[in-house]
C-alpha cells in the first residue's frame, strides 16, 4: 500500500515536474518515462522509487506493440516515394569544441554508435542536482536518424542528409529541412557555411542546378504564387521582375566590391531603428560557391522527367520578433528604411502563405548564391554572451521548382515543388539577457520554439493514438509554424537537423533541445491531419463515416481524394448541407471533449483522493507517534515535578516542624518561669509532614476536648447563676449586674459556638492538608491550606483570647455582685430583721444571706469560691493559686497555647472594686 501510494505520489510528481517541459505538452515518452521511473518503486520496494540509472528518451516506434503503430494512409498510387509510413529523420550535429570551451571539458557528450548518443549530466548542472535528489536520471540516451561528430565536413553531413531531398524535390515533393538548437550550437553553420566550407544550403543549390542543367526554363513568364500556384505573368510583369532580380544581383556586387566591413541598419518597423547590426557574415567571406570538384556528383539528373523544363524561383524572408520580413525587398539607396511587415494568408485550400513576398527567378547556382548573399545582409543578427553573430531570427529559404510541360496545353495544371531550407534562431535562457532587447527576441525566439515543439508532440499524439479523439495542432499559435504547417500535413516531408554544443555549461539547454528532438523522431511522415476545407469536404461526403466504428481505414483512404477539393465548386444547398454538418460536428466534438474532461477529472480526483487518504494516513501514524513521545515526556517532568515538590514541602514542612520546636520550647520555657505545669511536645519524632498532621490532630482532639468540657462548665454555671439570681430576686443594681453577667455568658456561649465551628472547620482545614499533601498536589495549593489553617488558629487563638476577657468580665461583674451582697451582709444587726427566707427586705435579705451562708448548699461554695476566691491571701503564691484555681479549663488551654502571657486583661480585684 505504501508503495503504491509512493509510486502514485512520485507519478504525481512526475507529471507536475513534466508539465513544465518546455514543450508545453507532455509526450508520450514522457508518460512513459514517468510510468517507467515510478514502478521502479513497485520492484525496488523503497520507500522512494529508484530510478533507472540511463532515461531512454527516444524508444523509437519499433519498439511499440503493432495495436500502437500509427496507421497511416498511403497515397494511391505511391505518391510519396520513401514510403509515407516513413519515420521523419532527425539528424544530430554536434560541433568541435573551441580552446575555451575544451578548458572545463567533462566529456558530457558521448557517441555511442551512429544514431545512439549518451548524456552524462557534469556536476555543476541543473540535471545533476535534480538526478541526486532522485528526480530524474543523471544520464540519458538518444537515438537518431544519424549522429554526425565533431569531425564530420561540411560536404559529408550534405551528403549524408539533404543531397537526397534535393533530388526528391526535382522529382516533384516537397522538403523541408530545418535546424533546431541552443544558440552558438552551429545552426547557421551548418546551413550557409562558413568560408570555404559552405553549408546545406549553397551545397544544394549547385547540385540543383547541375542535375537540371540542359533542362532550365529560362523564360520568367511562369511565377510561383501563393502555396502552390502559378501565375503566368504578362510581359510588365515580367519586366519589373527582371528589374527587381537584376537591382538585388546588381546589390550584392555592389557589396562585395565595397564590403570591407560596411554595416546596414535596418528599421524594424517595431520600435524605432533594429539594434541589428551587420557584421561581416559567414557567407561575406566567398565571393562565390567554392565546391570541391568532386563536392557534389552530376548524378540524378538522368532520373528526372522526360520533357520536362524546370524554372527556379528562391524566397528569402524571416521571422522576427512574430513579424515577417522579406529579406528580399532591398533596396540599399533607401537606408535607413522601414521595413515591410509581410502579411499570412491562406490559399483556397486553406493553405498558409506569406503574402506579397518577393521571389526571384535563378538560373545558376552563382546567381543564387548571390541573392542569398543579399538576403543574408539584411537578416538580424547580433551579438550575444554565447554568440558574437547570433541570429535572433529564424530565416527561411525557399526554393521552388515549376516543372514545365513546354509543350502542354495551358489549361494542364503544372507541377510545383518546393525545397524550404529553415535556419531557426537558437533557444536560450532569457534570464541570461541582459540587453531589453535580446530578452525579447529571446522570447519570441522561445516562444515560437515551444509551439513549434507543441505542434510535433500533438502531430505525435495524433498518429499514435488513432482511436482517440485527435488534438488540435496548435499550427496557428505562431508564425513560424503557420508557414511551416503544410510540411507536417502531408504536403511534403521534413527533416529536422539538431545542433548541439557538446560544451559543459550549457548542458541543461542541450538537454532539453535533445529531448524536443527525441519527439520529432517519432514522427512519421504522412497527412496525420487534413486541413480545414479538406476536413470540411470529407465530412461531407462521409458523414456516417466519422460516426460509425471501424470505419478509420475507408476514412484515411478517402483523405487522398478529398484533399485536392475546392469549398468554393459547392452550391448554396451544399454550403448549408455543410453548415449542418459542421455543427453536428461541432456537438459530436464537444460532447467527446466534455466526456474526456469529465474522465480526466475523475481520475485526477480519484489520483488525489488516493494521494491525500495516504498523506492522511501518513499524518495519523505521525501524530500518534507524536503524541506518545510527548505524553512520554511530560509524564517525565511531572514525576520530575513531583518529586521536586515533595522534596520541596518536605522541607518547608521541616522548617515548620523546626520552628513549631522552637516555639514549644519557649513556651514551656515560659511556663516553666512561670512555674506552670508543662505540656508534652507538639511535635513528634516521626516525619514532618506526619508529626504535623498527628500533633494537630491531637492538638484538635484536646481543644475539642476541652471545648466540651468548658461547653458543659458553662451551662452548669449559668444555670447556677440563673437559679441563684431566683433566690436572691436582688433588685436594683443587682439586677442590673446580673443581666449584665448573663449577656456576658450569652456572648461567652456564642463565642464558644463559633469557636467550635472554627475549631471543626480548621478539623476539615487540616484534613484536606493532609490530603493535598497525600495526593502531592501542586504546592501553591498546599501552601495555601496551610496559611488558611494557620490563620485560623489565629482567629481561634484570638476568639479564646476574647472569650477569656468576657469570662474575666462575668467573674468581675459576679465578684462585684458578691462584694455588694458581702456589703449588705456586714451591715448591723440593728436593721436586720430576722425575716424567713424570701419574705426580707433587700437589706434583711442580704443579711440573711450572709448570716446564712453557712447553711447554703455545700454544692455552691466551689462555684463561688472559684468566682470569688477569697481576697484575703495577699501573697503572690496566694494569688497565683488563686488565679490557677479560678481559670477555666478552656483558659488553661490558652495559656499553653500562648507563646508568651497575654496581657491580661483581667482587672486586679482592686481595681475592680475600686471601679465600682
Ligand atoms: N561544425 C563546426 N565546425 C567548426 N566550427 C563550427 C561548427 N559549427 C559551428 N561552428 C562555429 O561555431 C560558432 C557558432 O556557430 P553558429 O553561428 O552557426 O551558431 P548558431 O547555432 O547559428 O547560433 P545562433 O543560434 O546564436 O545563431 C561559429 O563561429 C561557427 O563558425
Amino acid at each position: 500500500m505504501g508503495e503504491r501510494r509512493g509510486r502514485r505520489t512520485f507519478a504525481l510528481k512526475e507529471s507536475m515536474a513534466l508539465s513544465l517541459s518546455p514543450y508545453g505538452c507532455r509526450s508520450d515518452e514522457e508518460e512513459d518515462m514517468a510510468v517507467f521511473e515510478s514502478t521502479a518503486a513497485e520492484h525496488g520496494g523503497m520507500a522512494r522509487p529508484r530510478l533507472p540509472e540511463i532515461s531512454v528518451i527516444s524508444p523509437g516506434l519499433e519498439a511499440r506493440p503493432t495495436f500502437l503503430q500509427p496507421k497511416v494512409a498511403v497515397k494511391p498510387g505511391g505518391g510519396e516515394p520513401g514510403g509515407a509510413s516513413e519515420r521523419v529523420k532527425v539528424f544530430l550535429r554536434i560541433r568541435p569544441l573551441t580552446d575555451s570551451e575544451r578548458v572545463n571539458e567533462q566529456g558530457c557528450v558521448a557517441i555511442q554508435d551512429e544514431e545512439t548518443l549518451l548524456l552524462k549530466a557534469p556536476n555543476e548542472s541543473q540535471n545533476m542536482r535534480t538526478a541526486e535528489r532522485g528526480i530524474t536520471q543523471s544520464i540519458h540516451k538518444f537515438s537518431f536518424s544519424k549522429i554526425f561528430g565533431p569531425e564530420t565536413t561540411q560536404q559529408q553531413f550534405y551528403e549524408g542528409t539533404m543531397k537526397k531531398m534535393v533530388t526528391d524535390v526535382l522529382k516533384g515533393e516537397n522538403r523541408l529541412l530545418y535546424t533546431y538548437g541552443v544558440t552558438n550550437s552551429g545552426k547557421t553553420y551548418t546551413i550557409q557555411g562558413s568560408g570555404r566550407e559552405t553549408g546545406l544550403l549553397p551545397r544544394a543549390l549547385v547540385s540543383l542546378f547541375r542535375k537540371v542543367q540542359g533542362r532550365l526554363y529560362g523564360a520568367m513568364d511562369l511565377k510561383p504564387v501563393m502555396s502552390q500556384d502559378v501565375r503566368q505573368l504578362d510581359t510588365g510583369e515580367i519586366e519589373a521582375e527582371e528589374i527587381r532580380r537584376n537591382s538585388l544581383l546588381k546589390e550584392d556586387e555592389n557589396q562585395t566590391s565595397g564590403r570591407a566591413g560596411t554595416t546596414t541598419v535596418w528599421d524594424s518597423g517595431i520600435g524605432g531603428l533594429s539594434s541589428t547590426t551587420h557584421t561581416a557574415t559567414q557567407l561575406e567571406d566567398t565571393n562565390s560557391v567554392c565546391l570541391d570538384p568532386d563536392s557534389l556528383s552530376l548524378s540524378g539528373g538522368s532520373d528526372l522527367e522526360e520533357g520536362v523544363q524546370f524554372s527556379i524561383w528562391v524566397s528569402f524572408y524571416e521571422i522576427y520578433n512574430e513579424f515577417l520580413y522579406d529579406l528580399l525587398d532591398a533596396s540599399p539607396s533607401q537606408q535607413p528604411r522601414k521595413r515591410v511587415t509581410l502579411r499570412l494568408s491562406d490559399d483556397k485550400q486553406g493553405n498558409p502563405y506569406v503574402k506579397d513576398l518577393t521571389w526571384i527567378q535563378i538560373r545558376s547556382a552563382e546567381e543564387a548564391w548571390r541573392i542569398l548573399k543579399a538576403g543574408h545582409r539584411n537578416q538580424s543578427f547580433a551579438s550575444t554572451h554565447l554568440n558574437q553573430n547570433s541570429s535572433r531570427s529564424h530565416s527561411i529559404f525557399s526554393i521552388r521548382v515549376l516543372h514545365v510541360h513546354p509543350e502542354a496545353t495551358s489549361g494542364q495544371a503544372m507541377h510545383i515543388s518546393e525545397l524550404t531550407v529553415c535556419d531557426l534562431a537558437g533557444s536560450e535562457r532569457c534570464k541570461e539577457q541582459r540587453n531589453g532587447e535580446r530578452m525579447k527576441e529571446a522570447n519570441n525566439i522561445n516562444t515560437s520554439l515551444l509551439t513549434l515543439g507543441r505542434c510535433i508532440a500533438a502531430l505525435r499524439h495524433n498518429q499514435n493514438n488513432k482511436s482517440r479523439p485527435p488534438q488540435v495542432v496548435p499550427f496557428r499559435d505562431s508564425k513560424l509554424t503557420r508557414v511551416l504547417q503544410g510540411f507536417f500535413c502531408g504536403r511534403g516531408t521534413s527533416c529536422m537537423v539538431v545542433n548541439i554544443n557538446p560544451c559543459t555549461s550549457i548542458y541543461d539547454e542541450t538537454l532539453q533541445a535533445l529531448k524536443f528532438s527525441a519527439i520529432a523522431t517519432q514522427l512519421v511522415h504522412g497527412p496525420s491531419t487534413k486541413t480545414r476545407v479538406a476536413y470540411i469536404l470529407s465530412l461531407l461526403r462521409e458523414p456516417a463515416a466519422n460516426n460509425a466504428e471501424g470505419s478509420l481505414i475507408e476514412e484515411e483512404e478517402d483523405e487522398s481524394d478529398v484533399e485536392d477539393g475546392d469549398i468554393t465548386l459547392l452550391n448554396t444547398e451544399s454550403l448549408l448541407q455543410a453548415i449542418d454538418v459542421l455543427k453536428r460536428e461541432v456537438w459530436r466534438q464537444r460532447e467527446e471533449k466534455e466526456v474526456l474532461e469529465a474522465n480526466v477529472r475523475e481520475q485526477v480526483v480519484s489520483e488525489m483522493m488516493e494521494v491525500i487518504k495516504g498523506m492522511q494516513e501518513g499524518f495519523t501514524e505521525t501524530l500518534e507517534a507524536e503524541r506518545a513521545l510527548i505524553e512520554e515526556r511530560y509524564e517525565d517532568k511531572i514525576s520530575n515535578l513531583q518529586k521536586h515538590l515533595k522534596k520541596f514541602y518536605n522541607q518547608e514542612l521541616k522548617e515548620r516542624d523546626q520552628e513549631i520546636e522552637a516555639l514549644a520550647a519557649a513556651l514551656e520555657e515560659k511556663r516553666k518561669e512561670d512555674g506552670q505545669p508543662t505540656t508534652a511536645p507538639l511535635v513528634e519524632s516521626e516525619g514532618p509532614r506526619r508529626s504535623h498532621r498527628i500533633s494537630s490532630q491531637t492538638e484538635l482532639n484536646r481543644l475539642r476536648a476541652e471545648l466540651d468540657q468548658s461547653r458543659a462548665e458553662l451551662l452548669t454555671k449559668t444555670q447556677e447563676l440563673v437559679n441563684l439570681r431566683m433566690k436572691l430576686e436582688v433588685p436594683g443594681s443587682a439586677g442590673a449586674l446580673t443581666t449584665a453577667a448573663d449577656r456576658k455568658l450569652q456572648e461567652g456561649q456564642r463565642n464558644l459556638r463559633q469557636l467550635r465551628l472554627d475549631l471543626q472547620k480548621l478539623g476539615v482545614d487540616l484534613q484536606s492538608g493532609e490530603r493535598a499533601c497525600c495526593r502531592n498536589t501542586g504546592g501553591n495549593k498546599l501552601r495555601h491550606t496551610l496559611t488558611a489553617a494557620d490563620e485560623t488558629l489565629a482567629k481561634q487563638s484570638q476568639i479564646l483570647l476574647e472569650l477569656q476577657n468576657d469570662l474575666t468580665l462575668v467573674k468581675a461583674d459576679l465578684r462585684r455582685k458578691a462584694e455588694t451582697l458581702a456589703g449588705r451582709a456586714q451591715l448591723p444587726t440593728t436593721f436586720a430583721t430576722p425575716t424567713t427566707p424570701g419574705s426580707c427586705t433587700k437589706r434583711g435579705c442580704v443579711g440573711t444571706t450572709a448570716t446564712n451562708s453557712e447553711n447554703r448548699p455545700p454544692q455552691k461554695r466551689p462555684f463561688f469560691q472559684s468566682l470569688f476566691p477569697t481576697r484575703t491571701p495577699s501573697s503572690k503564691y496566694n494569688r497565683r493559686a488563686a488565679e490557677e484555681t479560678s481559670l477555666t479549663p478552656y483558659s488553661r488551654i490558652l495559656r499553653s497555647r500562648q507563646p508568651s502571657p497575654p496581657p491580661s486583661p483581667i482587672p486586679t480585684p482592686r481595681s475592680i472594686r475600686g471601679k465600682y
